[in-house]
């Protein structure tokens, strides 16, 4: 028997295995999804991408493709906003849609993407909601938050000083009554009008190079805290740029997907993985 296809990817440097199900066939668990993610003992990623048709797992969605996505400890999260851009440029590189506009299903709800011709992608994210505000700690610092729903939670907080010397290595505190299933904590620097600098500590994860519903959820508190609800701006992590827009009950998100390479996982190291 073959092996188990999968591919990898990344969309500004967060990066993620793909495998292909359409029929729903793998039994993605927990344990397996932490193996392969892992950057020792696996591929290593920081989360997996099932490319899976909505039908063959019950799931509801107007488009062919379903994202199901995984983070890196194994936990299912709604969305990826970089994942839905890498997910979208593997279906048309495939051929499994027709054209270059489509619908991607996810937990959050349906995506429109958009894949251009230099490679770019872009997906309406849906409304970015802001939803009260909260705390969190890191470095020794409390930090106050915009919390902002982009499908999956978010805490936004916007310090003077450079984020690039916080300490992101370990979990930083955040309030369990506001946020139960956690939360993805982002600190952010306003570089300019319009442009703004971001690190990221995900949720089932940890720090990534970049995270792209929390790149939409920091320019809608930004634009929250100088009191309006539309607008656009540049956002810089530390795995690229990206460029958001966000107006009442919408929003969009612009930047690059790239696959890397492909291959098949050893079977028995797929069967062991389970128990590992
Ligand atoms: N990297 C993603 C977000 C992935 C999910 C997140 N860790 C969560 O648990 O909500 C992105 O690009 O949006």
């Amino acid at each position: 028997m073959g092996g188990i296809e999968f591919l990898k990817g990344h969309g500004t440097q967060n990066d993620f295995v793909l495998l292909p199900d359409p029929d729903g066939r793998l039994d993605l668990t927990r344990a397996r999804v932490a193996a392969l993610c892992d950057r020792q003992r696996g591929l290593g990623a920081d989360g997996v991408l099932r490319v899976v048709r909505p039908s063959a797992v019950g799931l509801e969605s107007a488009g062919e493709w379903f994202m199901d996505y995984r983070n890196a400890d194994g936990s299912i999260a709604e969305m990826c906003g970089n994942g839905v851009r890498v997910f979208a440029r593997y279906l048309v590189d495939a051929g499994l849609v027709d054209g270059t506009e489509f619908v991607v299903g996810s937990r959050a709800g349906d995506r429109g993407v958009r894949v251009h011709a230099d490679r770019s992608v872009t997906v309406h994210m849906g409304p970015a909601r802001i939803i009260g505000s909260s705390v969190t700690a890191v470095s020794g610092r409390e930090l106050s938050g915009v919390a902002v729903d982009v499908g999956n939670p978010h805490l936004v907080s916007f310090i003077d000083s450079d984020v690039a010397d916080l300490d992101l290595r370990t979990q930083p505190a955040f309030d369990s009554d506001v946020f139960p299933a956690g939360v993805n904590l982002e600190f952010v620097n306003t570089l300019e009008p319009g442009r703004l600098r971001m690190r990221v500590h995900e949720r089932g994860v940890g720090e990534t190079r970049a995270c792209g519903t929390g790149t939409v959820a920091v320019v809608a508190a930004a634009l929250h805290l100088t009191g309006t609800d539309t607008g656009e701006s540049t956002v810089d992590i530390p795995g690229g740029t990206v460029r958001v827009t966000i107006a009442p009950g919408e929003s969009t998100l612009t930047g690059p997907a790239e696959i890397v390479a492909r291959g098949e996982l050893d079977e028995a190291w797929w069967s062991a993985a389970d128990r590992s």
